[in-house]
């Protein structure tokens, strides 16, 4: 049985810098937060507060200057198919290969299953994200919507304890982006994925979380931790917690709230 009071994701102290040749950038500074098994935890701040190298960090492209990040209490030390990056941006999805090829094309090249495994495997993810009857079409023919659930099931067939998603809708307009962020929300209740989403967006932001991390501007730092009941913006809770956050981003008072994961 799982331990679903001990976070499966934690972010400990972290700073993280870049080093250039004249300069030495602070990106984030002592940044701490929890991942719990089946959040949709969202990293979110102005631009240039270090979400996407928080991402960055987590999936083991960089490493911290100081503070550790463990998956399932062990450091990461670089990248690995137990985090696995959802590349949304549809020209991700290599045209000339089937729904079924792109799903496979992971398995394979990470050489976690060969053959006949890999498309039983590949399958079993298509047919989670319900299109099985599109196994055999090629990306231009299917909707933006179904790209998704194909870039969500080649994640999601590596059996990674993690997705992680880098602003996947910013360059949408307004009704795909809400289109897609119902999707993502259907598939988060059908397979109870855990995911590790970035956003400036505060709409977006308290739609997809069920918990939301704040953070200041450059270098970021927690200004605040809030749970999210996947209110939306235009209902009443979602209203009154995007107020919230405005004001939190704003004025920047440092708080925090546990969250209820007992
Ligand atoms: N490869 C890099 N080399 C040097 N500095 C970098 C590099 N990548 C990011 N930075 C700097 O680190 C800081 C954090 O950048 P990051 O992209 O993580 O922010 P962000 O919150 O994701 O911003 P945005 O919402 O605009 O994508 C910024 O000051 C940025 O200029």
């Amino acid at each position: 049985m799982s331990d679903t009071s001990r976070p499966l994701l934690e972010v400990d102290g972290v700073t993280l810098q870049y080093k250039t040749k004249e300069h030495l950038i602070t990106a984030t500074y002592r940044v701490d937060f929890n991942v719990y098994q089946a959040d949709r935890f969202v990293l979110l701040g102005p631009s240039g507060c270090g979400k996407s190298t928080l991402l960055k960090a987590v999936g083991g492209y960089l490493t911290p200057t100081e503070g550790q990040i463990r998956l399932k209490g062990k450091t990461v030390g670089g990248p690995g198919p137990d985090r696995m990056m959802v590349f949304q941006e549809f020209d991700q999805l290599p045209p000339w290969k089937t729904v079924k090829q792109n799903v496979m094309f992971p398995l394979l090249a990470s050489g976690k299953l060969k053959g006949r495994a890999a498309e039983e495997k590949a399958m079993q993810y298509i047919e989670l994200v319900k299109l099985a009857a599109f196994a055999d079409h090629y990306p231009h023919q299917l909707s933006g919507g179904m790209k998704q659930r194909v870039a969500i099931a080649r994640g999601m067939a590596m059996e990674p304890d993690i997705l992680l998603m880098d602003e996947p809708y910013a360059a949408l307009d307004a009704l795909t982006r809400r289109k897609m962020q119902d999707e993502l929300l259907l598939l988060g209740q059908d397979t109870r994925f855990t995911l590790l989403f970035v956003t400036h967006s505060i709409e977006e932001a308290v739609k997809i979380g069920t918990r939301i991390l704040l953070l200041s501007p450059h270098p970021g730092q927690v200004t605040a931790e809030l749970n999210s009941s996947g209110a939306d913006t235009r209902d009443a809770n979602g209203v009154l917690l995007s107020e919230r956050i405005n004001s939190i981003l704003f004025s920047e008072p440092v708080e925090t709230e546990e969250a209820n994961h007992a």
